[in-house]
């Protein structure tokens, strides 16, 4: 399915039309020469006979919500959701680690009390319960393996949505300041290093932390001083060994997280700017500074394997001394005749099983310090509360007849800097505004405020006498449209970008703002008309279009307000007559604010205001402006000018 409501299969591949059928587009808008034209008559036995066994997909329980995320997120509040799944795996869990120690046990009743004893029916029990307790141990690993793997996968699931609903929550001053390549690593190698963890090392740390508990029980049942001997020459070196590791582990794997990050950033950034790079021939420069981040991650990777290289053998080669000592004093023991030699064969085989699960607790240990590292940087972006927030008395904001007003209001990005100092400014409702003035004077920001992108940090901002803090936010950006400086397209059809902000529009409204803002041409020249895809970010359509699109979105979602940055890139005259055409359709009747870069959309605006130096300077019609020869009059002679000689 396309990201859209309708998906590729529009308005009529909605619930009940089926999974194939709604990819084909049913209903009454079917074209019979498109790719997804519907189902062939010849195949359409057996399309009815996949769609019969396909799994029944309802529709997704999660609702959006403004308010910021609650709950601390812990391992444990990932696993606790599923209590059934994690109870069954726990079990398995216990039988499997207890199952696993049957072994050696048997083998030593069939050499001392079989074999030495030559007891053939006890040699023939031991050996079929060795079998029967491998089989056992086999039924309880599959479930452990399908349950803990069924809750990792709706553990990290629900994750993924949890932070994909808190990236849609978070305003926009989060993403100037974030890397886009960094929280895509929290989407990705984070939560998969949880996964990773849920899955496979909870399990495992409980089967090998078991086991050690019930080998040293064990070994010490069959010869406490045994026991005692081997064990104290084995544990104090493997406890420091243990202890170096962690520290080291720690800073490794926290560097190892770090450096993904980086990789991820220069990857996202290079990919979104593969054209300028190309433009400006720089894949050279950018192919050095990306071996710089792979290789700031290799050597990362590289530290983590020394520790590891070093950890790893090291437990090996302690275990193996224990075992040579075993031998030796175990061995002196048979021969004394105080431990038998089917004891001792127990013996070893416990104290082998002993020291792989601490072969494996290294490599969990290092999972585990992978996803702690995840765990923190996800419950950091969980935990970020949106600048623009909405107030928990907030109330939808009633049809509005779109009188808007600011009011003694200050901004900045940076508090100590503001933007906008102490503005005041109100709009007629249906009125006309038009912002012009110098390069980064805050004209986009005074539109941001309208819109409450941001929230000023004094004074108010007023919609037909109501505080923008006060109002839900739904019912705010339902009625108040934005048209960005650089309207921004999905990947999905020309008609799911337009109804984008209202995905069940009726066609004919869709059609009107196709006819509206001029974008009949397109549509008629595209074969599939209005089911045409387009490309990912728009690139198949040319960026008049991309603007005229943008337009069009706008007139469908049918706000009382218009907040439009008109684009900076210039476009031919015939395009940006067509823009222009689209604009002064768009606006009839309703309020709008235009952050004017061509003066010619100033010129037709209702009033025109100038800012500069973080106040409006100016304001007036065009032609009380022109007259007074203030800074507009000098900006639109040097415009006039400008726009003579091209
Ligand atoms: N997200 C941001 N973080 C920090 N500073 C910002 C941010 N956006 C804009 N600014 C700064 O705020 C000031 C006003 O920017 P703004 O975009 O409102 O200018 P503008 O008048 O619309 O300019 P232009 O005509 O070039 O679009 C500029 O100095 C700009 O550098």
């Amino acid at each position: 399915m396309s990201m859209f409501g309708g998906g590729f299969g529009g308005p009529g591949g909605g619930p009940g039309s089926g999974a194939i059928a709604g990819m084909g587009g049913t209903g009454t808008r079917r074209q019979g020469n498109t790719p997804f034209a519907g189902v062939p008559p010849e195949l359409a036995a057996g399309v009815t006979l996949m769609e019969a066994s396909e799994p029944a997909h309802p529709e997704p329980e999660v609702t959006f919500s403004h308010s910021p995320d609650s709950g601390r997120l812990t391992l444990w509040s990932l696993l606790s959701g599923r209590r059934a799944l994690l109870v069954t795996a726990a079990v398995a869990v216990l039988v499997e680690a207890l199952l696993l120690q049957s072994g050696p046990y048997l083998v030593q009743v069939g050499i001392d009390h079989g074999i030495i004893a030559r007891d053939v029916p006890v040699l023939v029990f031991a050996a079929v319960a060795f079998l029967a307790s491998v089989a056992l141990t086999a039924a309880a690993t599959a479930v452990r393996i399908r349950t803990s793997g069924r809750l990792a996968a709706y553990s990290t699931r629900d994750l993924r949505v949890r932070v994909f609903t808190q990236l849609q929550r978070l305003s926009l001053d989060h993403y100037t300041t974030e890397k886009a390549g960094v929280t895509m690593t929290r989407m990705t190698s984070d939560v998969e290093a949880l996964q990773q963890l849920l899955q496979e090392g909870f399990a495992q740390f409980l089967i090998h932390g078991l086991t050690m508990v019930v080998v040293t029980a064990v070994l010490i049942h069959y010869d406490a001083g045994l026991a005692a001997i081997t064990l104290l020459l084995v544990v104090p070196p493997l406890l420091l060994l243990t202890l170096w590791f962690r520290g080291a582990a720690d800073v490794g794997y926290q560097r190892q997280r770090d450096t993904i990050a980086g990789l991820f950033t220069h990857l996202t950034e290079s990919l979104n700017g593969v054209r300028v790079i190309a433009a400006h021939n720089q894949q050279d420069r950018n192919v050095i500074a990306h071996r710089e981040v792979v290789g700031a991650y290799r050597d990362a990777n590289d530290h983590t394997g020394r520790i590891n290289a070093v950890y790893g053998p090291g437990t090996s080669v302690i275990g193996l001394l224990g075992l040579a000592a075993l031998l030796l004093i175990g061995g002196r023991m048979v021969l004394r005749g105080t431990l038998t030699i089917g004891e001792l064969t127990a013996f070893v085989l416990y104290l082998n099983a002993f020291f792989q699960p601490v072969q494996q607790l290294v490599q969990l240990y290092t999972n585990y310090q992978q996803a702690r590292a995840a765990l923190g940087k996800l419950r950091g972006l969980l935990g970020t509360a949106p600048a623009v927030r909405e107030s928990p008395g907030a109330r939808p904001l009633p049809p509005a007849s779109g009188g808007i007003e600011l009011r003694e209001v200050t901004f900045g990005y940076d508090r100590a800097r503001p933007v906008l100092r102490g503005v005041n400014l109100r709009i007629a409702p249906g009125e006309t505004i038009a912002c012009v003035g110098p390069t980064g004077a805050g004209k986009s920001t005074l539109a941001k405020l309208v819109s409450r992108l941001y929230d000023p940090d004094a004074g108010t901002v007023l919609i037909d006498g109501h505080d923008l803090r006060d109002v839900t936010l739904d019912s705010l950006h339902r009625q108040v449209g934005v048209v960005p400086q650089e309207p921004f397209l999905f990947a999905g059809t020309l008609r799911d970008n337009i109804a984008f902000a209202h995905p069940g529009a009726p066609d004919e409204l869709v059609e009107a703002a196709v006819d509206a803002v001029g974008l009949r041409d397109l549509v008629d020249r595209s074969p599939g008309g209005l089911r045409t895809i387009l490309h990912e970010r728009g690139q198949s359509v040319s960026s008049g279009e991309r603007q005229l699109i943008a337009l069009a979105r706008v007139f469908v979602a049918e706000p009382r307000v218009v907040v439009l940055d008109e684009a900076t890139s210039s476009l031919d005259l015939r395009s940006e007559l067509r823009v222009e055409a689209a604009i002064q359709r768009l606006l009839e009747g309703r309020t709008a604010i235009l952050v004017a870069h061509r003066l010619s959309t100033a010129r037709r605006a209702d009033r025109v205001i100038v800012v500069d130096d973080g106040d409006i300077v100016e304001q007036g019609t065009h032609d009380q402006l022109l007259a007074a020869g203030g800074r507009y009059a000098t900006m639109y002679a040097t415009w006039e000018s400008h726009t003579a000689t091209k």
